[in-house]
């Protein structure tokens, strides 16, 4: 597939509101979308999706800019890529940096799909319409408004939620959340706030009906959880402990888990996600596509890894204006009843909204590279 030129938009944004984790809060994020060009006119998007922060991953947006401007891009120069597959292999020679990694495979993702005229969810395999979708609440520090929030999204159709917990943060606020919404799907993320010196705490967690709780335990361990998951009902999902295929597959062998949440920049791209969603169809193991606060090329790309059949459970993706006054495609990410509808057009199936890009935009890179 031809490949010419890469461009790194460096955006600032600033989300609506501060989310809350038991690391720290969050809301302006500085991220690249990368933007990958053919000699034809084509031009496919990706989004890098770490934080300024390395609390949630060791990546941040300055070793994202560096790897991809010094590592990265070079390695692209002169290379002919027959397939975005290629991509993963051609950045094995770089150690991590994962979220790096698949904000330019992500472009070239996208671009291929453009060439071939198809959507980027028919290009990886994906055969879903339509996707189901939760929200993630942060930590908030008065229970009311926590509950007026779950209350707000549970109006707005969204089919879970998640909510965010940290050691004195969590048994009472669960109960009460529980006692008030004694039939939603509700799961908690504890962001690895949690050893297992906590499993007689954690196994409280038993007689809330939680579908899940994700990543009790340090954001290295497989062991630990494997222990944990033995003790408790409460089926663990693991986040942070997954960089990689063989992550997940430890992690199935060993026992750590019963369900596994995909983030495309976590384990290093889209290519890296469908061999994940694939070994976790084939053990049985039930997949949801994470979030990471993305603006639109990032959540259009969770939606069309979305369509893949093992995404049984419904994932972070919620709609743009959840996060953003301006998203910066067109149409924006709409959630409706708790669904998103695929768009038909090809790659990501939205258009990028180039007005709110340069708005946003803090620098501009560009780089031959055939
Ligand atoms: O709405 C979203 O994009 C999901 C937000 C979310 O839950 C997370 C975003 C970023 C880091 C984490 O705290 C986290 C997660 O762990 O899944
Ligand atoms: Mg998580």
């Amino acid at each position: 597939m031809p490949l010419q030129k890469v461009t790194l938009h460096k955006l600032k944004m600033r989300l609506k509101f501060p989310f809350r984790t038991s690391f720290g809060t969050i809301q302006d994020k500085e991220f690249f979308i990368i933007e990958a060009m053919d000699d034809k006119g084509n031009n496919g998007f990706g989004e890098s999706v770490s934080f300024s922060s390395p609390w949630y991953t060791e990546e941040t947006t300055a070793t994202n800019e560096h790897v991809m401007k010094d590592f990265l891009i070079p390695l692209l120069k002169g290379r002919p890529i027959n397939h975005p597959d290629d991509i993963t292999e051609t950045f094995r020679v770089i150690r991590g940096n994962n979220m790096a990694k698949a904000g330019i495979e992500g472009a070239i993702w996208d671009l291929y799909a453009k060439q071939r005229g198809e959507t980027l969810a028919t290009a990886l395999g994906g055969i879903k319409k339509e996707i189901d979708v939760g929200v993630s609440l942060g930590i908030q520090p008065d229970i009311n408004d926590l509950l007026a929030d779950i209350d707000n999204h549970l109006k707005q159709g969204y089919k879970r939620i998640k909510l965010k917990i940290k050691p004195g943060q969590d048994l009472e606020i669960l109960q009460e959340v529980r006692q008030h919404f004694p039939d939603t799907p509700i799961m908690a993320d504890a962001n690895s706030a949690y050893s297992l010196q906590d499993s007689d705490h954690l196994k409280k967690f038993d007689g809330l009906n939680l579908m899940m709780v994700e990543q009790p335990l340090a954001h290295d361990d497989r062991l630990d959880h494997a222990k944990l998951q033995k003790e408790i009902q409460t089926p663990i999902c693991l986040d942070e402990s997954i960089h990689s295929y063989d992550d997940a597959r430890h992690a199935i062998e060993l026992g750590s888990c019963k369900i596994i949440n995909v983030k495309i920049g976590r384990v290093g791209g889209l290519t890296e996600a469908k061999r994940i969603h694939n070994l976790c169809q084939e053990k049985d193991v039930p997949v949801w596509c994470g979030g990471m606060l993305e603006a639109g090329v990032g959540r259009a790309h969770n939606i069309a890894l979305t369509t893949l059949p093992n995404f049984t459970l419904p994932g972070d993706t919620a709609g743009s204006s959840r996060y953003w006054e301006k998203d910066i495609i067109k149409p924006e990410v709409e959630v409706q009843d708790g669904t998103i509808t695929v768009p038909t057009n090809s790659g990501i199936g939205y258009e990028i909204d180039r007005e709110a890009l340069k708005s946003f935009r803090v620098g501009c890179y560009e780089y031959e590279v055939f």
